[in-house]
């Protein structure tokens, strides 16, 4: 399986041009965040800001709107539950992340129907954590557009069948050929399923990463890499798996636990280090 480097990692995050503004580095919106879970699409929201996306929107319970704001001011917030709203915002933007805690009730289920009803094909659509239990379980027919699936083990097992046993590259790869997206199955060694690619893996990470939230921080870094180096989707998915785990390595030569929210304040710092890097 090829590994994922760090100098594929540098070959995506460039010094930025200074000609440039917010809306150069692309639109995300990221969709989750019920009353329980709305740590989740804070962290995901927080990570896609912190990655450098230029702009973030977050579609949420508007219970969440405090908790967010005072979070995180860069990010403007939208009632999820409002679909004209998102009917308008929706056409905007270059990345979605749907899923973060968005729970699996019949609100949970409205929305993401109403989001596949709406995304278009160049738009890149993030599935996670919720929304990835609910395409399993209502067997949901995917929309044109430019999938990632971002599965734990567990999850992978729900949208494709294959118990953690079964999970071998061979059938990982065949069951994403069948649901024509990327598929990144997350586990202690991370493999990445890219359409017409072998099967990458990701050399780093540690078990100082397996904290509540750790995957919901993934999809903002995801989001974040696709919105701003859009010239090559596959390389930025790549590299954002890889930097995820990169930080939490330089955080746990001092750390025995590694956490989302500190891996997302580290996020400009290490960017700023690969983009220098030759
Ligand atoms: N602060 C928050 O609001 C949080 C909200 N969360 C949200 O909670 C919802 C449910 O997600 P969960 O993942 O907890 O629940 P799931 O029911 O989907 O799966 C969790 C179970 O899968 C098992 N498992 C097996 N292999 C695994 C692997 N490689 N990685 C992770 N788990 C593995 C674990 O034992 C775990 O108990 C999602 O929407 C998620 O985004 C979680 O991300 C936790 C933090
Ligand atoms: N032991 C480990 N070694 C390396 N990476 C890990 C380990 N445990 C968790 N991770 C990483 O943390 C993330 C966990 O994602 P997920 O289970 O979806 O978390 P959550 O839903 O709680 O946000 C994945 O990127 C996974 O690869
Ligand atoms: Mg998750």
């Amino acid at each position: 399986m090829q590994q994922i480097t760090e100098k594929l990692v540098c070959q995506v995050i460039k010094p930025r041009t200074q000609e440039s503004h917010k809306g150069s580095f692309g639109r995300v919106l990221t969709i989750g965040g019920n009353q329980y879970f709305g740590g989740a699409i804070i962290m995901s929201a927080s990570a896609a800001v912190y990655s450098g996306a230029g702009l973030v929107t977050c579609a949420t319970d508007p219970q969440n709107f405090v908790s967010l704001h005072a979070r995180l001011p860069e990010a403007m917030v939208v009632d999820y539950r409002d679909q004209q709203m998102l009917a308008e915002l929706l056409p905007q933007m270059d990345v979605l992340v749907i899923g973060p805690g968005l729970g699996t009730d019949a609100t949970a289920l409205a929305i993401l129907k109403f989001v596949f009803s709406q995304v278009q094909s160049q738009q890149h659509l993030i599935i996670d954590g919720s929304a990835i239990t609910l395409v399993a379980q209502q067997q949901l027919t995917l929309p044109s557009a430019q999938i990632v699936f971002t599965p734990h083990q567990m999850e992978w097992q729900r949208l494709s069948g294959l118990t953690l046993a079964e999970q071998t590259p061979a059938n990982n790869q065949a069951a994403q050929q069948k649901l024509a997206a990327t598929v990144i199955v997350k586990s202690h060694r991370t493999e990445i399923y890219l359409p017409g690619q072998p099967a990458w893996q990701n050399p780093v990470g540690s078990a100082a990463m397996a904290t509540g939230g750790m995957g919901d921080c993934l999809t903002g870094i995801l989001a974040g890499f696709l919105a701003q180096f859009s010239a090559a989707p596959a390389q930025s998915i790549l590299a954002a798996v890889y930097t995820h785990s990169a930080i939490s390595d330089q955080l746990a030569q001092q750390q025995y636990v590694t956490l989302p929210t500190q891996i997302i304040a580290a996020l400009p710092a290490y960017m700023a280090q690969m983009s220098q890097e030759k």
